[in-house]
């Protein structure tokens, strides 16, 4: 069954450098959280710890509630930063290795493998060894390993590295279909852009702390710049003279702006209004790049 997946006040430290500081954040059922962070921050050691192939020296790991067990473990789906097929062996041979080793049985495997590797866009090569293969071919096997025994969490380390741009759409597509399930996904990437289009929730880790963790429309209201969009018919560069304004990008007709502390976006619009018409006015949620530099400071 699925659960909410909870990291409670994580500790770890190697030699004199704390790679984690209590670190707290939860992985919930159906959804897909970015874990975002620069070089170093801790997202290898967090999952490493949450997959209990690193201890940590305090805290706990929770599944539904409860301390996770062996057992549990067994049921997660886990993609390290080092990946871990074999150069040598077919696609096949690996998954189907991996898959009777979390006890599926040889038809369910076999079955299993086919749907994953077609649904991933690479059933025509299930039978050549690994490193025939391209190298965002490779990474899609190594997805294909970490969801073959139809896990009840995934944690992936970088999944989209490496990865052109239609690759990443058809391993969303996947990871969607996980979620769908109910499964929690957590996955950690250095690209913004991807994360920012495709996960539910974000945590953002920095120096081994949290700086901020939720849902992602709910950090782009809180992270919420005073900054609107307007189009309207003929030149906007008037608005520069407005009080309060700032122009952040003007191209003709369409402007985008920032507003001082206290100036009201009505007036701005009843201004615009009084020119002619206005055919978009809209608030401009910040992007997870400028939400990252905010936090991150
Ligand atoms: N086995 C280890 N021994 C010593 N230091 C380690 C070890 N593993 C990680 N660290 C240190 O802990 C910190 C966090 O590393 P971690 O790999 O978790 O970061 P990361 O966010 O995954 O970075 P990246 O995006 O570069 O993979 C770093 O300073 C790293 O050097």
């Amino acid at each position: 069954m699925t659960q909410l997946l909870r990291l409670d006040g994580l500790n770890r430290a190697f030699g004199e450098r704390q790679a984690l500081k209590d670190v707290t954040f939860d992985v919930a059922p159906g959804r897909l959280t970015g874990f975002v962070g620069a070089n170093g921050a801790g997202k290898t050691t967090t999952m490493r710890i949450i997959l209990g192939v690193l201890a940590a020296d305090s805290g706990t790991v929770t599944w539904g509630g409860a301390p996770l067990t062996r057992a549990d473990r067994r049921r997660f789906g886990y993609m390290p930063e080092e990946r871990g097929l074999y150069p040598k062996m077919t696609i096949r041979e690996q998954l189907t290795y991996f898959g009777r080793l979390h006890g599926l049985d040889a038809g369910a495997v076999a079955r299993n493998i086919t749907s994953l590797l077609d649904r991933l866009g690479i059933g025509e090569r299930a039978d050549e060894q690994l490193e025939k293969l391209s190298l965002g071919n490779q990474q899609r096997a190594q997805i294909a390993a970490a969801l073959v025994h139809q896990p009840q969490l995934l944690v992936l380390d970088e999944p989209f590295s490496g990865l052109d741009p239609i690759a990443v759409d058809t391993v969303v597509a996947v990871l969607r279909e996980q979620t769908a399930r109910g499964v929690p996904v957590l996955f950690s990437s250095h690209q913004l852009d991807v994360v920012e289009r495709l996960c539910d929730d974000l945590v953002i880790i920095g120096d081994g702390a949290i700086l901020t963790a939720g849902r992602r429309d709910e950090l782009r209201a809180a992270y919420a710049l005073p900054r609107y969009e307007i189009r309207v018919d003929g030149d906007a560069g008037w608005l520069r003279d407005q009080p309060g304004v700032t122009m952040i990008d003007l191209d003709g007709p369409r402007a985008v702006f920032d507003l001082d502390t206290g100036v009201e976006e009505q007036s701005v619009l009843r201004a615009a209004l009084n020119r002619g018409p206005v055919r978009a006015f809209t608030p401009v949620a910040p992007t997870l790049a400028e939400i990252f530099r905010e936090v991150a400071r």
